[in-house]
C-alpha cells in the first residue's frame, strides 16, 4: 500500500503542540480549516531564519497559525505585522501569538487587505518577508504591493496555487482560477522577480526581489 508523499512527510514530523491547539481551536469555533500546510509553515520559519527577515508582513492570518510560524523564524528584532478582513479572527490570531511568546512583536491590520497594504505604502513602511494566503482573486494585486513594499532582495511566499487541482484543470475559469493563474504567470515572468513553484500540497509561490 503507498502513502502519498505529503501524508508520509505529515507523519515524520508531528506539529507541537501549540500548533494542534490552533488548528483545534479553528475546528471548535467553526472557522475555515485552511491553515498552512504543517511541512510549509516549517519552510516558513527556516526561510525567515536562514534571510534574516525582520520586518515580516502576512496577508490572511486567520487563528494565528502561519503567524506562529513566521514569528518563530525571527531574531528579537523581527516584527510580524498581519493583515486579516475579519476583526474575531485576528484577536484569535493575537491571542495565539500571544501564546507563543510574540504578542507584543505582532500588529493586526482588520478590513481588507488591500486598504491596509495602500495605507501602509502610504506611510512609507517597508518589508523583509512577505506571506500571501488570503482571497485569491486579489494575489495579482497583493504580489504588486509585495513588490513595491519589499527591500531589494525580500521574499514573498504565496500559498494555495493549485487551488486543490482547479488551477490545473483547463475546464475551471472562474474568478479565482484565473487570478491564481495570472498570480503564477506574474511569479513565473516578472523580471524584478526570481521565482520558482514548489509542488507538493496545495501549491507554494517562492520568490526573491531581485
Ligand atoms: C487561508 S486563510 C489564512 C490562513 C493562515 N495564513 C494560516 O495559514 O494560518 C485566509 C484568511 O484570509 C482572510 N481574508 C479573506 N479575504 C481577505 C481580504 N480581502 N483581506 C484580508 N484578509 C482576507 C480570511 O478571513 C482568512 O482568515
Amino acid at each position: 500500500m503507498n502513502t502519498t508523499p505529503e501524508d508520509y512527510i505529515d507523519q515524520l514530523f508531528q506539529e507541537d503542540e501549540l500548533l494542534l491547539k490552533v488548528k483545534e481551536t479553528i475546528r471548535q469555533k467553526g472557522m475555515p480549516e485552511v491553515s498552512v500546510a504543517a511541512a510549509y509553515g516549517r519552510l516558513l520559519t527556516m526561510l525567515i531564519r536562514i534571510s534574516g527577515a525582520r520586518h515580516i508582513l502576512e496577508i490572511g492570518a486567520l487563528g494565528g497559525y502561519s503567524g506562529i510560524c513566521l514569528a518563530r523564524g525571527m531574531g528579537d528584532e523581527g516584527r510580524l505585522t498581519s493583515l486579516e478582513l475579519k476583526e474575531e479572527y485576528a484577536a484569535l490570531a493575537g491571542q495565539h501569538l500571544a501564546e507563543a511568546g510574540y504578542g507584543d512583536r505582532v500588529e493586526y491590520r482588520i478590513g481588507p487587505a488591500a486598504d491596509s497594504l495602500e495605507q501602509l505604502k502610504q506611510e512609507g513602511r517597508k518589508f523583509d518577508f512577505f506571506f500571501i494566503d488570503a482571497d485569491k482573486e486579489n494575489y495579482p494585486a497583493y504580489l504588486e504591493y509585495a513588490i513595491e513594499l519589499g527591500n531589494p532582495g525580500a521574499m514573498i511566499a504565496g500559498d494555495n496555487c493549485f487551488l486543490r487541482g482547479r488551477t490545473l484543470n483547463w475546464d475551471k475559469n472562474g474568478p479565482s482560477v484565473q487570478a491564481v493563474r495570472r498570480f503564477n504567470q506574474l511569479i513565473a515572468e516578472d523580471e524584478r522577480l526570481e521565482s520558482t513553484l514548489l509542488p507538493s500540497y496545495d501549491g507554494l509561490a517562492l520568490a526573491r526581489i531581485r
